[in-house]
């Protein structure tokens, strides 16, 4: 079995190794942008960098009636299982929450990120924390850092809310996200249970696994503009190191790219829809039926972007492993034990490494 942060260092589960963390010292990417300059830590080698125009993702749009419905979910799973196996993603229609509640998030986070940097740094990230209002976190000296500043919270359960972290400015903030945690929780688990029907499995086999203890974090991404977009990425590629991720678009400014073969292609937006994705520990869980799909964000000079996204994280002292039944001679179980897949995912991703490689067999 692999776990790497010792209990006490579990505070948050997602938290860094306290050694490894670091404040940017440049500053918010807000402020850098202000500047005009592209600072040489955000250029990345010409290889690495993205293009923006690439083709465009056929990931599925999922309605979530129509999969919820008795008899008329049959269609709609096969397009569930299928884009989770090709694209190890899609977009869900239909999940229960208005559009216009959605663009009130994105409203009131947009205000957050254009209050002055003094109000803000209220919020601020200490140096060995994860939550907060901050840049990139420094886990390596060669990183190249992201072209964005995060307001990181854990948003659910309610106990593990640290609300020093959480803006009262603007002030519908915390209520609208206390609503949208407990909308995106239901959804989160109507889409684990699909995930299982869809395989031909219990429909609580992949909750089962994930414990009582989940725990949901909050991420919202801002990405100014960009003098020199083509010489930084917003997000450096990666895969999820969560169950599945609820990620909430920017509506209008695109960015989001996946990874397919070996080719990027732009994630749509499709107007009130969320975008799904497996994260590495369903991808276990699904002894590699289901992909964690590898993706990355592009900036641009014109427009700012924001986005959201929530991370549905196992209980961390759970075991997560291939389900059994998911395991036979023509599909060998790929994938080892692991506990507090977080901590060790930490450890790999500012490396540019990743941490499923450590728990494939
Ligand atoms: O901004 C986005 O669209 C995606 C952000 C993302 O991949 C993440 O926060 O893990
Ligand atoms: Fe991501």
């Amino acid at each position: 079995m692999i776990s790497v942060l010792q209990p006490e260092q579990q505070n948050s589960v997602a938290s860094a190794p306290p050694a490894m963390a670091g404040t940017n010292p440049s500053g918010t990417v807000q402020d850098v942008a202000s500047k005009g300059e592209v600072p040489e830590r955000y250029i990345h080698k010409e290889s690495d960098r993205g293009a923006r125009d690439a083709p465009l993702m056929a990931a599925p749009v999922i309605d979530m009636a129509l999969l919820s419905s008795s008899s008329e979910s049959g269609p709609e799973l096969e397009k569930l299982r299928h884009g989770l196996q090709s694209w190890g993603c899609f977009q869900v229609v239909n999940h229960g929450m208005s559009a216009e509640f959605l663009d009130e998030i994105r409203r009131l986070a947009k205000q957050f990120f254009d209050l002055p940097m003094e109000e803000k740094s209220k919020y601020s990230r200490e140096e060995d924390e994860i939550e907060g209002y901050g840049n990139d976190m420094i886990l390596s000296n060669q990183q190249i850092l992201d072209w964005t500043d995060r307001l990181y919270l854990t948003v659910y359960p309610k106990e593990s809310h640290r609300f020093k972290y959480w803006p009262t400015n603007p002030e519908r903030f915390r209520a609208v996200l206390h609503e949208y945690t407990a909308n995106v929780k239901l959804l989160s688990e109507k889409i684990l249970k699909a995930m299982a029907i869809s395989l031909d499995l219990n429909e609580d086999s992949f909750i089962k696994q994930y414990g009582e203890e989940v725990k949901l974090d909050a991420r919202f991404n801002f990405y100014p503009r960009c003098r020199n977009p083509d010489l930084v990425l917003g997000v450096k590629p990666h895969a999820d190191g969560s169950a599945i991720t609820i990620l909430l678009q920017d509506e209008e400014v695109e960015g989001l790219q996946f990874l397919n073969g070996n080719e990027w292609f732009n994630a749509p937006i499709v107007p009130g829809a969320l975008l799904i994705n497996v994260g590495d520990q369903a991808e276990i869980t699904s002894n590699g039926i289901f992909k964690s799909p590898v993706h990355r964000v592009l900036t641009n000079s014109e427009r700012e972007r924001i986005s959201l996204a929530v991370f549905y994280l196992p209980d961390w002292e759970k075991e997560i492993e291939p389900l059994e039944k998911l395991i036979d001679e023509t599909r060998p179980r790929l994938y080892k034990t692991v506990k507090n897949f977080v901590g060790l995912y930490f450890q790999y991703y500012q490396q540019g490494q990743r941490p499923m490689e450590a728990a494939r067999i």
